[in-house]
């Protein structure tokens, strides 16, 4: 199992190798983080991303295994956006010639990169974005300014204190016209001494959510006072702006200049599954540990892993850390196949890997942040011990549903894609992961053929009811929006409705590809028949989550919706005893999981017990400001006997 969750022998070898390394190098602590004050905190990371470098250059570590390193070092830095997003858009949106001059430079860390989209007034909204460049013929150069406090660049991460440079879009203006909005590389400081350069004003943003955690990273805010570029810094391979002030737009389309944003969606969908499935291992683990009532004559209580209910939350969740690996197993893939086609000026998939990844973006890390609380209560008190590891995996894990695009926003690109589809069926032959809307007068047609639980235990009949559903609620959006004369108006109306329709959408192409999967050849005696287990599960348990959606449609009876029900109970008996398995199969050192309730060994209550007395606060008997605070009340005559 191991195998099928790292994706290969060779990917495992190389993840265990670079999660060893950092796990034995005392650099790579973690456990004080949340004691650590801003600045502390801030200079760690700092010296841990620098020596991550250091063992990246000695090692000669290969692009892979850097990664891999920079994962299990585990925690938010500066390097995420340089190596993730500044690095990625230049490949996607720069000229030969300019990959040629900034990538070496970049790569070889002789520069430090950031990706500044995002303003104080727009996030969301790409093209409302202020900042404006505007050609000056004269000097052949941009003049980068901030027109307004709202076009303030505010929470690039890296940005506030580490970058030298940042991709900065902008509004461009040739000749006194608007051309939208394009990236600029834009050096912030000085490379002698760090110092920001004339015009630009630069710092954090200031704490965020939660001890430690995301506060490792320096979010930036970034204001421009007419500060100029050269003109061969605009990123050039979307469009071009000529010596004489022509601005030319070549044969790929404009919404290449979103391209980093498809390539990170499908990274996050990735790591995803990789947060989901440490909080799970964690709370399986526990889970395992943790006794309550049940004893008889004396013997052991019961382990609050076999509780029906425990079982029911924690499983679907267990599932689900395998449904996103292997959807995000297919969206590296789907996104590879993009890349190579669009190298290639082949740009009729990119609609598709754009409703994929913001689809699969929002319902992962929506599900994840979910699923890291519900362990967190899955473990009790316990799990609000910073030591559990939840509470700073939760606080790290949550913005997720935010940056990189809001999860609602991002459903409503999908909503736009499912309703074009729809509209176009009279004549155009859905294809990809929307194929299913070509049979979709069958699909409106047949209803569910289960008779018994056991019925249930069918790929293809799950597969249908996910189809079913998807097909009928976006038909019904589209027949609803049919009824405005604006077609924008209906949207805005319908929201809602497109979002849940999107949702369930989304969720046919998770089901779809843990089925696909399946049908791989997956070695290993009885890995395929987990699988199998697990799959059903996660499909079966969104279908008993949603079956309202399900009857609505009119595809199930409220009799099959029970017996779907009836089939995750018995599927959960058969995931219990390999529990445990199945969650050691994640291969995550002690380091990484950072827990105590998740500890390997499950020696739970003695290392909590240690760990408690390593806080600061029991340093001495007698706390800090107890003599100045408490004494003196406890010391006091009041005059009223009652009080
Ligand atoms: C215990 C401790 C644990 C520690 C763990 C440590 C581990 C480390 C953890 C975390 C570290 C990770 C680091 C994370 C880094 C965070 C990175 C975050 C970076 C950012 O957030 S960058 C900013 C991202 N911003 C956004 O995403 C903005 C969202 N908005 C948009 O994407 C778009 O503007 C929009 C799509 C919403 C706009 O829509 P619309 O108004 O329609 O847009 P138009 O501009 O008019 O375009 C319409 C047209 O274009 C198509 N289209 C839109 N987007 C794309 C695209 N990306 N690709 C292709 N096509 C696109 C759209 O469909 C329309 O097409 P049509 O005309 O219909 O055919
Ligand atoms: C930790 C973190 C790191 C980040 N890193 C970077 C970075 O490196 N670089 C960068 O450029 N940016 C970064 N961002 C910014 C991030 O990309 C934006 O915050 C994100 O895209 C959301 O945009 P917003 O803040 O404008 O939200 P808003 O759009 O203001 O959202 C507010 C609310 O309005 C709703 N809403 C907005 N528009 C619509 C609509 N059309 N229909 C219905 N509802 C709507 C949303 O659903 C949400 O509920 C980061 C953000 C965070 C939190």
């Amino acid at each position: 199992m191991k195998v099928a969750w790292a994706g290969s022998r060779e990917t495992l070898e190389l993840s265990d190798r670079m999660a060893k390394l950092v796990a034995n190098d005392p650099v790579f602590e973690k456990f004080t983080r949340p004691m650590l004050g801003r600045k502390e905190l801030f200079k760690n990371t700092l010296r841990k991303a620098a020596h991550g470098w250091k063992l990246i250059v000695d090692l000669r570590l290969t692009e892979e295994e850097a990664k891999w390193l920079r994962l299990y070092i585990d925690e938010p830095a500066y390097t995420d956006l340089h190596w993730g997003m500044f690095i990625p858009a230049i490949e996607g949106q720069g000229t030969e010639e300019q990959k040629k001059k900034w990538l070496p430079l970049a790569q070889k860390m002789k520069i430090i990169g950031c990706y500044a989209q995002t303003e104080l007034g727009h996030g969301s909204n790409v093209q409302g974005l202020e900042t404006t460049a505007t050609f000056d013929p004269q000097a052949d150069e941009f003049v980068i300014h901030s027109p307004t406090l709202t076009s303030s660049k505010w929470w690039p991460g890296g940005l506030g204190k580490a970058s030298t440079h940042a991709l900065v879009y902008a509004r461009l203006i040739v000749g006194g016209e608007f051309h939208g909005v394009h990236g600029f590389i834009v050096q912030l400081r000085s490379l002698e001494d760090h110092s920001p350069l004339p015009g630009i004003t630069v710092g954090d943003i200031g704490l965020k959510f939660g001890n430690g955690a995301y506060n490792t990273m320096d979010n930036g805010v970034l204001r421009f006072d007419h500060v100029r570029i050269p003109r061969n810094q605009m990123l050039m391979r979307v469009s071009q702006v000529t010596k004489e002030g022509k601005y030319m737009q070549s044969d790929v389309p404009r919404q290449l200049i979103y391209g980093t944003m498809v390539y990170v969606r499908q990274t996050i969908v990735v790591d995803a599954s990789k947060a989901l499935s440490r909080a799970v291992c964690i709370a399986t683990r526990y889970s395992a540990v943790r006794r309550q009532f049940g004893s008889r004559n004396g013997g052991p209580e019961t382990q609050v892993i076999d509780y029906k209910t425990q079982q029911s939350r924690l499983f679907p969740l267990l599932a689900s850390a395998y449904a996103f690996r292997f959807v995000g197993e297919w969206l590296k893939w789907l996104y590879m196949d993009v890349k190579q086609r669009l190298e290639a000026n082949d740009f009729s998939t990119l609609p598709e890997a754009h409703a994929c990844t913001a689809g699969l973006k929002s319902l992962t890390t929506t599900a994840t942040a979910d699923g890291i609380e519900e362990c967190r209560k899955l473990c009790g008190g316990h799990g609000y011990l910073v030591s559990s590891g939840l509470p700073e995996l939760f606080a790290v894990y949550i913005p997720a549903c935010t940056y990189e695009g809001d999860n609602v926003v991002l459903l409503l690109q999908v909503a736009r894609f499912i309703v074009k589809t729809v509209s176009e069926l009279g004549y155009k032959q859905p294809v990809g992961t929307t194929a299913y809307m070509g049979r979709v007068a069958t699909l409106m047609q047949n209803n569910c053929a289960v008779r018994t639980a056991e019925d249930w235990l069918n790929p293809g009949a799950i597969v249908e009811a996910f189809e079913a559903r998807a097909a009928r609620m976006a038909v019904a959006c589209g027949r609803q929006l049919a009824k405005f004369e604006n077609p924008e108006e209906g949207f805005a109306e319908l929201a809602s409705d497109l979002v849940e329709a999107s949702v369930a959408h989304c969720q046919l192409i998770v089901v779809s590809k843990f089925i696909e999967k399946l049908q791989q050849d997956i070695p290993g005696k009885g890995v395929k028949q987990s699988l199998e287990i697990l799959c059903y599960v996660y499909a079966l348990f969104l279908l008993h989550k949603h079956q309202g959606d399900f009857l609505a449609v009119g595809y199930l009876t409220p009799k099959q919706a029970l017996l779907a029900n009836d089939q995750l109970r018995t599927l959960y008996s058969k995931v219990r005893p390999n529990a445990i398995a199945l969650v050691d199969s994640f291969n995550y050192t002690d380091h990484y999981l950072g827990s105590i309730l998740g500890r390997y060994d499950g020696n739970v209550y003695p290392k909590l017990y240690e760990a408690a007395w390593e806080d600061p606060l029991n340093d001495s008997d007698v706390a800090d400001g107890f003599h100045q605070y408490v004494q003196p009340i406890l010391k006091q005559k009041l005059h009223s006997a009652k009080l």
